[in-house]
């Protein structure tokens, strides 16, 4: 498998490094980034949170402007961050923001001309997760979380993959994609006009009927322009309601939808999930 560094920089003991790779699931070159913790010098495996970043993000808005490497090398875990979707020359694309490349919504593509290469729920879930425990030297133990689209992408993971993951958390998380027109527009193009396809990526449908509870913790900045039309964190409320599903969910006044909402409680969502990644 190739894997060709681009770039490392030290950060707070640790390095924070960028690879490009072959990807079988997308069928493309892709890129993801990892933070490395110092402890991880001398060989000691640490356990592996993975962010998914939204809507036109890459690999590096989340390592350059999040401002997690801090605690990240206190509590010694390492952070991977992947592209949001396919990229390159002859992949699908569209000319909005929010769909085709930098949209991939973390979803296994089933329409054309998509389904060539938006495999991203199956990219994350098991192909870059098994070159990542391959190549570092990290542990099986992961959690996700992830930021808007990637909020949505993090739920998704964790509830439909009880087993893999200690925990999962979210930045103003897409809660309920399929009454929203960020949701509706993209499943419409990747799972076809039939809805039966989209409860699948679904958090708010998939937490109503959730057995097993990965704990969830939610963060939402109540100045954020897209809180009523397209985030919905009241249906997420109303499912754990239902389900009983341990979901703990703030609303932070005056924050909105930016890195710096991000950077403002990155450290509290870092500490949850070492505290879970730890048992
Ligand atoms: N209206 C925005 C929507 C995109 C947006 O807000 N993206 C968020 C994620 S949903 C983001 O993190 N952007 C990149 C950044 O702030 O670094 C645009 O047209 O770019």
């Amino acid at each position: 498998m190739s894997l060709e560094i681009t770039s490392v920089n030290k950060s707070f003991c640790g390095w924070t490094k960028h690879y490009t790779h072959r990807s079988t699931a997308l069928n493309c070159d892709m890129r993801f980034a990892i933070y490395l913790p110092p402890q991880t010098a001398n060989g000691q495996k640490v356990p592996v949170l993975y962010w998914l970043s939204g809507l036109t993000c890459t690999d590096e808005n989340f390592m350059q402007k999040a401002g997690a490497q801090r605690i990240a090398a206190e509590l010694g875990v390492a952070i991977v961050a992947p592209d949001t979707s396919p990229r390159g020359v002859g992949v699908a694309d569209d000319d909005g923001y929010d769909l085709g490349q930098g949209a991939g919504f973390y979803v296994n593509a089933t329409q054309a001309p998509w389904n060539r290469h938006y495999q991203m729920y199956d990219y994350v879930m098991n192909e870059l997760p098994q070159l990542i425990e391959a190549t570092f030297p990290v542990s099986d133990k992961r959690s996700v979380f992830g930021h808007s689209m990637g909020g949505h992408g993090a739920l998704v993971l964790a509830l439909r993959n009880p087993d893999t993951f200690q925990s999962a958390s979210a930045f103003s998380p897409i809660g309920n994609p399929v009454d929203c027109s960020w949701g509706q527009k993209a499943f419409a193009a990747y799972l076809g006009k039939d809805k039966g396809a989209w409860a699948d990526y679904d958090a708010s449908l998939l937490m109503r009927k959730a057995k097993g509870a990965v704990p969830v913790l939610v963060d939402q900045g109540e100045a954020d322009d897209f809180l009523e039309e397209q985030l919905k964190p009241e249906t997420l409320e109303a499912s754990a309601k239902e389900s009983g599903y341990p979901l703990k969910l703030n609303r932070r006044e005056g924050y909105d939808h930016s890195y710096y909402f991000i950077a403002s409680f990155v450290e509290d969502h870092l500490r949850f999930h070492a505290k879970h990644l730890a048992t």
